[in-house]
């Protein structure tokens, strides 16, 4: 069974949880870019939340450049953002603020 997409007004309510990220509303999804001090960095920063996202078995989109990684996440079997969404974001700022 697919987690439910956010409505209004528990969607304001979760958007509010993760101000630095932006909503592509053409796909109902958040984005974010993160740019690290190298490659190691960036590419460190993608194994530890490789492990998150498998352990919440929810998955962002994403691509890295160099220092750059940009993730987009969105819930595939809802066809939009859930709750899943906001929880791997949070999870995700805080591996990011972890970071060197
Ligand atoms: C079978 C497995 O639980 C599902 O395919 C999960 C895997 N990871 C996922 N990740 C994301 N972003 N959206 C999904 O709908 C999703 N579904």
């Amino acid at each position: 069974m697919p987690p439910d997409r956010l409505q209004e007004p528990a969607r304001a309510a979760a958007l509010a949880c993760v101000p630095d990220w932006t909503p592509v509303l053409e796909r109902d999804a958040l984005t974010r870019a993160f740019t690290f001090a190298d490659f190691n960095e960036a590419f460190g920063f993608m194994a530890r939340v490789a492990l998150v996202a498998e352990k919440q078995d929810h998955h962002p989109e994403w691509t890295n450049c160099y220092r750059t990684v940009s993730v987009t996440l969105t819930t595939h079997d809802a066809g939009g953002l859930t709750q899943k969404d906001i929880d791997l974001a949070r999870a995700i700022d805080k591996i990011a603020a972890s970071c060197p």
